[in-house]
């Protein structure tokens, strides 16, 4: 039985999904039912439940985007640093193996060498580099409470997207906002993130850090060519001029866009698409909010 935290919201409802799909027996777990950003209530929960893993989907991300984090601190800080701690402090009193979901978003740019950034990279986009957005900086602290723990997964979501047009799917907002930032980024494909994650467990696969992205990278403007060939010809994209234009007019606080290495969760044996096919085959199955009742199937992963 596998305990899941955060089950109500986005990434949370994947792993739902996911468990479903294969049949997987679990508990989503709320606030709202059980406060478990307590440690005794956590204990309490993990242990009545008998759960043998359990997943942290649980966090504060801001909405519609990181931009609230800046004012929301101290919730970020909470939800980001201080509750996996909580968890890893309840989950080594009884002996659970559990898994963290964390954010690549704690680096920008790519390695000196020109490489993506691996696990074994210092975070270059968090408070000790002094150059990031809150979230990040919560993001960053959040694994450094982690580094040493034994029997835990932290896996590096980034930026999401799938065939599902929602408010939260970054291939919608590429549609929707006015104007868009020229950047390059590895991204993860939603339902294929939550698949990895859960395959680290189901294979035993050693514990640690695994960057969860897809392979490779994409650019802003990439992903705006392969939407007017696969999605929408006649759509038409604004860009800002450049990134100090993007923080004047846009956004409150920097973000993350970086490249990121997978080829540790890939030596697993693990597969992780490249970027641009699960990106094609998101948009050949692209399903707005009228037609998700039509198909239940994941032909965008499949
Ligand atoms: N969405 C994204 O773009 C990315 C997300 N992530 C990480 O994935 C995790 C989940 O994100 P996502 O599903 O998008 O977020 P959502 O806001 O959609 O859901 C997070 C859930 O966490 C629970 N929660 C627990 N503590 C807090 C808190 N202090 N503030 C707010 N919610 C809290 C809530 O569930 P309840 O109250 O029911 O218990 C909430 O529904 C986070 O750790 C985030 O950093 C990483 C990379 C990208
Ligand atoms: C606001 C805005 C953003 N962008 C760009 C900036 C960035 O490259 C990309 C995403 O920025 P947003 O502000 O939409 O989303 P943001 O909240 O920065 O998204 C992040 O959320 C947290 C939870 C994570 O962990 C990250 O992986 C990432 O998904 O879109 C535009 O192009 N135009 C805009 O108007």
């Amino acid at each position: 039985m596998i305990l899941l935290l955060g089950h109500t919201g986005y990434v949370g409802s994947a792993f739902s999904r996911e468990f479903q799909r294969r049949d997987i027996t679990f508990r989503g777990i709320s606030r709202r039912d059980s406060d478990y950003t307590r440690l005794d209530p956590l204990i309490d929960l993990i242990r009545d439940s008998k759960a043998d893993f359990l997943v942290n989907a649980a966090g504060y991300t801001g909405k519609p985007n990181v931009d609230a984090c800046e004012i929301h601190k101290s919730e970020c800080l909470h939800g980001n640093a201080v509750l996996p701690g909580t968890i890893r402090e309840a989950c080594e009193a009884i002996g659970t193996p559990w898994g963290h979901v964390s954010s690549g978003c704690i680096y920008t740019g790519r390695r000196e060498d020109g490489l993506g950034f691996t696990e074994n990279d210092t975070p270059n986009f968090c408070f000790r580099t002094d150059n990031c957005s809150w979230y990040s900086g919560c993001k960053a602290l959040g694994e450094e409470i982690l580094a040493d723990s034994e029997s835990t997964y932290v896996w590096r979501l980034r930026i999401p997207f799938n065939r599902e047009d929602t408010a939260r799917n970054y291939l919608s907002k590429i549609l929707r906002y006015d104007r868009l930032l020229q950047a390059e980024n590895s991204i993860a494909h939603l339902d294929e993130f939550v698949s990895a994650c859960l395959d680290c467990w189901i294979k035993r696969v050693p514990f640690g850090t695994y960057n969860v992205t897809n392979t490779g990278s994409v650019t802003t403007k990439r992903i705006t060519e392969l939407i007017q060939k696969h999605l929408s010809p006649e759509k038409q994209f604004n860009f800002f001029a450049d990134e100090a234009e993007f923080m004047q007019i846009a956004a409150k606080t920097p973000r993350s866009n970086c490249v990121m290495d997978n080829s540790k969760l890939l030596a697993t044996g693990i597969p992780m698409r490249n970027v641009e096919d699960a990106i094609v085959r998101s948009l050949q199955g692209w399903r707005t909010e009228k037609r998700e009742a039509r198909s239940e199937k994941r032909e965008d992963v499949v």
